[in-house]
Formats: structure tokens, C-alpha cells, sequence
């Protein structure tokens, strides 16, 4: 017999159907119809979830362009859930990845183009929307969205910098919750997706009637930090064991607010920590490939944002703790970039640097003989760096020059264009490849297809180093061992044991980065690290051990599955 779990609902007849947590569609078995009173309701055949897959699949691949498709799974999701979650565990490689042309459906960057037009194909709310206006009522608001449910993870956004499309004014929340579900196996019930809609500057928005925010410049300053207060504090009051995760906040808000809240409850911005992360594991995987060190490189960090500082800041950090070498000098093999050149001496002066990027100033002395700001094909010239990472929102940034340079100062240049999606992606990687006869190592933030090489082997597997490769896993580890904190400690595990799973660790023509149809394995070793450094480390608030955490993790993963339903009054709903 099945080990089909058990569920008690108390929801009956439309209410039912009409809940996407519980509707099972055509496949509420016949016993099941009589005691929801359902029979009227439904035709009569009854479904397997393996015939409902196939029927929804057909109705997707009926759909031409990714934005239709990613439309329909957006209705498919707010019918049911458990199909949604089991149409996009089947066809994960397809829908989450790329095929030759047909960019990723769910996900960067089709999602970008979703939020952009989020008032346009908006159909039905989801989540929680905290809006400005409505602060007085928000504690009731988050009440009755929350009420019986017991919430393990929220994430939440202010849509100011939604990935390097600018103010969105409302989306992506539920775009990022997801991938924790699909790919992390947290349970979609135990989280919340939360729109803090304090205002947009995007004109074209504020001047759309059909605009589904508020439609009203941005609160700033005190006013906005108070309402997002009021906010973490409800977090804090009646989830204080969840994570409160940070998406695509403005630069001058980011780096603030992670230091505001860190020590005091678990959370995680995903643009500096996420990034951060997945980057320090790629880059650990080329130097692999190099078989050189961390603190051998000299890197450049090209737009000097909340990624571009997280990354950096990651790298620091590991170079120190996993190389020995001292902070301050560690901090020296990284050269800044952005907007006005190079972050040296003399732009801070001018008052273009922010205060968080202080401790990678370049001194001024170095660039004697350059005139004026100091741009990237200079550095390149000048340092011969290692490594050149991308997360400046400048598609095309990194010219032929710049690679021909970046190959011209070593044999085997690292290069990471990350820029978000791909049509601002800093370097196509196909052209990276072909400029740099094949010999760079390289990885982009949104899914590409494979580079044919010039000589030798005939692909090279285009790395796709994306937050979402590892997030699901950080949060899950910090999740399931109730770790009242997100430390960097714990980020740095994660990140290691997504290194040691590098393909190219194995063969040097493979991918830097497992391949995301991989990736609820991958993120389930990164969640098992994570969890053993919070119970080694003190983080975590269990009783069971660190030998545990495989297991309890393996335990507690959701994966979609209907179960049978009995009637209760008393029951779920
Ligand atoms: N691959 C990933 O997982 C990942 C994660 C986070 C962000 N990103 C991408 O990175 C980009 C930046 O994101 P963010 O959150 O850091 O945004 P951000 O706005 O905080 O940072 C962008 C920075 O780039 C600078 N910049 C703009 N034009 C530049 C230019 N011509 N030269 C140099 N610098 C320039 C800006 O001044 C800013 O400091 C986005 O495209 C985003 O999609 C990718
Ligand atoms: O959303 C993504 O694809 C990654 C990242 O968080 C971004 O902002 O670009
Ligand atoms: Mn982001």
C-alpha cells in the first residue's frame, strides 16, 4: 500500500477548489468528491496527478512566447499547487534552465520581463502587500494573512533595483519564494511573500492607469525606515524562528538594513550574501581549475553595488579565513569599478563613494599618468588582474579590448559577467570565448547556451552562477536548525561545499557550477553544511546533533504530493 500521507480539511465544495494549497482539480477521487460535496462540481473521470501533468504540459507547450508560458504557470499556480510545484519538478532542466532558444520560463530572465509588466498580466494577488499608506493597519494586515499558519520563511522586497531593471515599484517576491519550494523543498505553506510597496520613481508606472500600486513617489528617509521597521518587528514578534529574506532593495538601502537587523534576526539579503556566495563558490572552482589559490588572484569588480560588494566582501572573507592572510592586505587585491572609474583616492574626495566601500579605495599614487577617471581597459592594462566579475547593469561592458587584455595578462582569465538578464549581460559569453580562443573560464548571472570552442573540445558548458543556485540551500540549512542568526560563517559553508560539487573540479572542459536541473541535490549538501557550522558554531537553537543534520534535513524536504483527505470541521483551511 502507498505511504500516502493523511490530510484533515475543513474546506468543502468551491472553497475548496477554490484553495490552490488543497484543490486537487480532476483528481479528487471519487470518495472524496462525496464527502466534500464535490460530485456536481467535477466531470466524472478521475485523474492521476500523472495525467493532470500531462495535460498541463500540453496546455504550456500550446503557449509560444516564455512570457505566455510563465503567465499560464503563474495561473496554474494560484489553482494548485501541488501540480504547479510537480509540472516544474518534471521539466525542471527546461523550465528553470535554458534550451537552445527558449530562455528560463520561471525565472531570470523571463521573470524580468513578468515584473516589468506585472500591472498588465496581473490576474490574481498573492502574498502579503504592506503599502505606505496603509501603515496603521499593518499589524492587523499581516495578522489575518498569517493566521494558523506556522511561517518558516519570509521574503520580502521594496522592488527598488529588481535585477538591473530599475524601480519595479511591486513584484518578484513570490518569484524568489518559489525557487525556495522547487528547489530548496521548503514546504509553500510555511512561506510568505511580502510587497513593501512604499512608492515607485518609475515614471512610466506612476503615469499607467492601469498601474496596480501605489501610484506615488517613493518614501525615503525616516518614513520609509520606520515602516520597514514596524515590519521586521512583526517579523521578529510572531515569527521570531523565521528567516527574513532581502530582494532587489536600492543600493542606498541594502548593505543599511542587512547591518541594522543581522545580530538580531536570521536574516539574508540575497543580492549581497546570495550573490556573494554563489560567486565565491564559482570562483573557487576556477582557481581549482587553474590550480592556483584565492589570494593568488588579483580581481576586478566591475559596478560596485550591493552585489558587486558582497562578492567582494565574500572573497575577502575566504581569503582570510582560508589562506591565512591578513584582512588589510587581503583587501588589496581587489579593484573597484564603477560609474566614475576606478574607487580611488580622489573620488572619494569628490563624494561618489559610498561609506561601505571605504576599506577598497585604491591609492591615488598608482594611477599617476592616467588622466582623469580611471576605466576598466586602464586597470585591466595596468594590473593584469585574474579575475574580472561583472555586476554593473552594463550590457557590453566588457569589450574585445578588455578580454583580449584580460587574456594578454594571463593564460586562463576568470570571467564572470553576472549582469541580470541577459540582455545586459556585460560580455556574451560566446564572444568572451571566441576572443579569449577558448581559455577563459567563465560563468554569467542568467542561463546561456553552450559556447562552441575553436580548437580542442567542442563545447564549453557556460556556468550559470545565479543567487538561486544556492540560496534555497542557505536558507533551508538556517531554517531547519533554527538558527537565530545568518552568519557569515554559515554563508561560507554553503558556498564551500557548492565548490567541492564544481563538474569542473572533476573535468576542466565541464561547467564551473553544477547544472541547475541539479540543483535541489546541490542545495540539499549546501543546507546540510550550513546546518552542521550553525550547530558547530553555537547559531543553531536544536537539541539533535550536528551527525543529524543530513538526515533531519532529508526528513523535513517538501516535495509536491496530494495525499488523501478526510472531512474535519476542526480540520486545515
Ligand atoms: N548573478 C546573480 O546571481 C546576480 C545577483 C545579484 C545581482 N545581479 C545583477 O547584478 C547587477 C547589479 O545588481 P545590484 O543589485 O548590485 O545593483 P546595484 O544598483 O546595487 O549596483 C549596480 C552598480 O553598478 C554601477 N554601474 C552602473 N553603470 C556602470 C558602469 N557603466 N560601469 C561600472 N559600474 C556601473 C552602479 O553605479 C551601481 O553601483 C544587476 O544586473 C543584477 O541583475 C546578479
Ligand atoms: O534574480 C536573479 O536572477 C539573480 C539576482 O538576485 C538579481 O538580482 O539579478
Ligand atoms: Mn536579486
Amino acid at each position: 500500500m502507498s505511504s500516502e500521507p493523511i490530510f484533515h480539511v475543513a474546506l468543502r465544495g468551491d472553497e475548496l477548489l477554490n484553495a490552490p494549497r488543497f484543490n486537487k482539480g480532476t483528481a479528487f477521487t471519487v470518495e472524496e468528491r462525496k464527502s466534500f460535496g464535490l460530485t456536481g462540481r467535477l466531470p466524472s473521470k478521475v485523474n492521476t496527478l500523472d495525467e493532470q501533468c500531462e495535460r498541463a504540459y500540453q496546455q504550456l507547450q500550446s503557449h509560444e512566447s516564455p512570457i505566455r508560458k510563465n503567465s499560464f504557470l503563474q495561473s496554474l499556480k494560484s489553482q494548485n499547487l501541488v501540480l504547479y510545484y510537480t509540472l516544474l519538478t518534471r521539466h525542471l532542466r527546461e523550465l528553470m534552465y535554458v534550451l537552445p532558444n527558449d530562455p528560463s520560463v520561471i525565472y531570470t530572465p523571463t521573470e524580468a520581463q513578468a515584473i516589468s509588466e506585472y500591472s498588465h498580466l496581473f490576474r490574481r494577488s498573492e502574498g502579503l502587500y504592506l503599502t505606505f499608506p496603509n501603515a496603521d493597519s499593518m499589524e492587523d494586515d499581516f495578522l489575518e494573512q498569517t493566521k494558523g499558519k506556522n511561517i518558516d520563511l519570509i521574503v520580502c522586497s521594496d522592488s527598488e533595483a529588481i535585477l538591473g531593471i530599475g524601480d519595479q515599484g511591486v513584484g518578484i517576491s513570490s518569484a524568489k519564494s518559489v525557487i525556495y519550494s522547487l528547489i530548496g523543498g521548503i514546504d509553500p505553506s510555511q512561506t510568505l511573500s511580502v510587497v513593501l510597496d512604499v512608492g515607485t520613481e518609475n515614471e512610466e508606472l506612476l503615469n499607467d492607469h492601469l498601474y496596480v500600486g501605489w501610484p506615488h513617489k517613493r518614501i525615503r528617509g525616516e518614513e520609509y525606515d520606520q515602516f520597514l521597521d514596524k515590519f521586521v518587528q512583526l517579523v521578529r514578534k510572531y515569527f521570531p524562528q523565521s528567516l527574513l529574506h532581502f530582494e532587489d532593495f536600492g543600493v542606498t538601502n541594502a548593505q543599511r538594513i542587512l547591518k541594522r537587523y543581522k545580530d538580531t534576526h536570521a536574516v539574508f539579503n540575497d543580492d549581497i550574501q546570495g550573490t556573494g556566495a554563489v560567486t565565491l563558490a564559482c570562483t573557487m572552482a576556477a582557481v581549482g581549475v587553474t590550480k592556483s589559490k584565492l589570494s593568488e588572484q588579483r580581481y576586478i569588480i566591475y559596478g560596485a553595488g550591493s552585489a558587486g560588494l558582497g562578492i567582494t566582501r565574500q572573497l575577502r572573507d575566504a581569503i582570510v579565513s582560508a589562506d591565512g592572510v591578513a584582512e588589510e592586505e587581503a583587501n588589496k587585491l581587489f579593484y573597484l569599478i564603477d560609474k566614475h572609474g576606478l574607487i580611488k583616492q580622489s573620488l572619494v574626495a569628490s563624494g561618489n563613494v559610498r561609506e561601505e566601500l571605504k576599506e577598497f579605495v585604491r591609492p591615488d599614487e598608482e594611477w599617476e599618468g592616467v588622466e582623469g577617471e580611471v576605466g576598466l581597459l586602464d586597470v585591466v592594462k595596468r594590473v593584469k588582474p585574474t579575475v574580472l566579475i561583472g555586476c554593473s547593469t552594463h550590457a557590453g561592458g566588457f569589450t574585445k579590448e578588455v578580454v583580449e587584455a584580460m587574456k594578454e595578462g594571463c593564460e586562463r582569465p576568470i570571467i564572470f559577467p553576472l549582469s541580470n538578464p541577459s540582455k545586459l549581460v556585460e560580455v556574451d559569453p560566446k564572444d568572451a570565448n571566441d576572443w579569449t580562443q577558448g581559455k577563459a573560464l567563465l560563468a554569467t548571472g542568467s542561463p546561456f547556451p553552450p559556447a562552441k570552442m575553436p580548437t580542442g573540445r567542442t563545447m564549453c558548458i557556460i556556468a550559470e552562477c545565479n543567487n538561486a543556485l544556492i540560496y534555497p540551500g542557505l536558507g533551508f540549512g538556517a531554517i531547519i536548525s533554527k538558527s537565530r542568526r545568518m552568519t557569515d560563517t554559515m554563508i561560507i559553508a554553503g558556498a564551500q561545499r557548492l565548490a567541492s560539487l564544481s563538474p569542473a573540479l572533476k573535468d576542466p572542459d565541464e561547467g564551473l557550477l553544477p547544472d541547475f536541473a541539479d540543483a535541489p541535490e546541490v542545495n540539499v549538501e549546501v543546507a546540510v553544511a550550513v546546518a552542521e557550522r550553525a550547530i558547530e558554531e553555537g547559531s543553531a537553537d536544536v537539541s539533535w546533533t550536528k551527525a543529524e543534520a543530513r538526515e533531519r534535513i532529508l526528513r523535513h524536504l517538501w516535495r509536491p504530493q496530494y495525499g488523501k483527505y478526510v472531512y474535519d470541521k476542526e480540520g486545515m483551511m
